[in-house]
C-alpha cells in the first residue's frame, strides 16, 4: 500500500529558551501510510506535530512536503497544499448545524450538485444522521470530534495530521473514532499523535515513539511495544492488549 515518499523532516527541532523540545528529527512518512506518534509526557510528539502543521515553526532543520520545504509557513498554506489538519481544538464551525459543518468541507472539492450526497454519505459514516440539523453546540464531545472528522473524510486531503483526536473520549467513543480514522487512511496518509494506547493498538500501523525530543524506536505496534527502551521509557508495566485490526 505504501508509495512514495511524502513527508520528510531533515534534522528538524525547536527550542523553547533553553528547554530542547524537539532536538534533530530525520523522519519520513510514505504515501498511503498511517503512522502514529506515541511517547512519554514533554517527550515532544505534540511539538514535533505541531512543526509539521504550522503551529510551530522550527529554530533549525527543516520539513518537507513531496520535495518542498514547508517548515515556516502557517497553518493555512500548508493546508492549501492539501493537507487537513485537525488540532485540538476543534475547528468547526459552531454557530451551523453538522449538516452546513459538512457542507463547507464539500464544497472546497466536490461539485455542487454532488455534495448532498457526498454528504449524506459522511453522516452515515460518522453516525450522526439523526442528528444532522442540530447546531454544532448542542453537540456532545464526541460528536463534535466526529463532525471534524467527517469534514476531513469529506473534503478527501492527500494527507491528514491529527493531534489527540480520542483525548476525552469513553471506550465506545474511541473505538468509533479509530473506525473513522481507518475509513480516512483509506483515501489518504495520516499521522496521530496519541496517548491511549488501547487506540493506538486499534489504528497502529507503523509507529514512532519519541523520547526526550528524540526518535527513541520506530517499527510495528508489535515491534516497539516489544522493545525494552521503549517499555523503559515510556510503557512501564502497562498491559498492551494487541487489537486484531
Ligand atoms: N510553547 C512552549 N514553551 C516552552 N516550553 C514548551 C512549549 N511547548 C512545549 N514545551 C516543552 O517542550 C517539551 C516537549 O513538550 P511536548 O508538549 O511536545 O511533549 P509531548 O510529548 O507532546 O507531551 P504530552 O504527551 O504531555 O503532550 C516539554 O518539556 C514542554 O514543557
Amino acid at each position: 500500500m505504501n508509495g512514495s515518499l511524502l513527508l520528510q523532516t531533515q534534522k528538524i527541532g525547536v527550542s523553547f529558551g533553553g528547554v530542547h523540545a524537539v532536538k534533530e528529527v530525520d523522519f519520513s512518512l510514505f504515501e498511503g501510510e498511517l503512522r502514529c506518534l506515541i511517547g512519554p509526557n514533554g517527550a515532544g510528539k505534540s511539538t514535533f506535530f505541531k512543526m509539521l502543521s504550522g503551529q510551530v515553526s522550527p529554530t533549525r532543520g527543516q520539513c518537507l512536503y513531496r520535495g518542498k520545504v514547508i517548515s515556516g509557513m502557517r497553518p493555512w498554506e500548508i493546508a492549501r497544499l492539501g493537507i487537513g489538519i485537525k488540532t485540538q481544538v476543534p475547528s468547526v464551525f459552531e454557530g451551523l448545524s453538522v449538516w452546513d459543518n459538512l457542507w463547507q468541507a464539500a464544497a472546497i472539492r466536490l461539485e455542487k450538485r454532488a455534495i448532498a450526497a457526498a454528504i449524506d454519505e459522511v453522516l452515515q459514516d460518522i453516525g450522526l444522521t439523526a442528528v444532522k440539523n442540530a447546531i454544532l453546540s448542542e453537540l456532545a464531545h464526541g460528536q463534535r470530534q466526529w463532525v471534524e472528522l467527517g469534514m476531513i473524510l469529506i473534503s478527501r486531503p492527500q494527507l491528514v495530521l491529527l493531534d489527540e483526536p480520542a483525548a476525552g473520549m469513553t471506550h465506545h467513543e474511541v473505538r468509533k473514532t479509530a473506525e473513522l480514522i481507518k475509513a480516512i487512511n483509506q483515501q489518504s496518509t495520516v499521522v496521530v499523535v496519541e496517548h491511549d494506547m488501547e487506540f493506538i493498538s486499534m489504528i497502529a500501523q507503523q509507529v514512532t515513539v519519541f523520547n526526550q525530543g528524540a526518535v527513541l524506536a520506530e517499527g510495528t505496534f508489535a515491534e516497539v511495544t516489544a522493545q525494552q527502551s521503549v517499555k523503559d521509557a515510556y510503557l512501564g508495566n502497562m498491559e498492551i492488549k494487541h487489537a486484531a485490526n
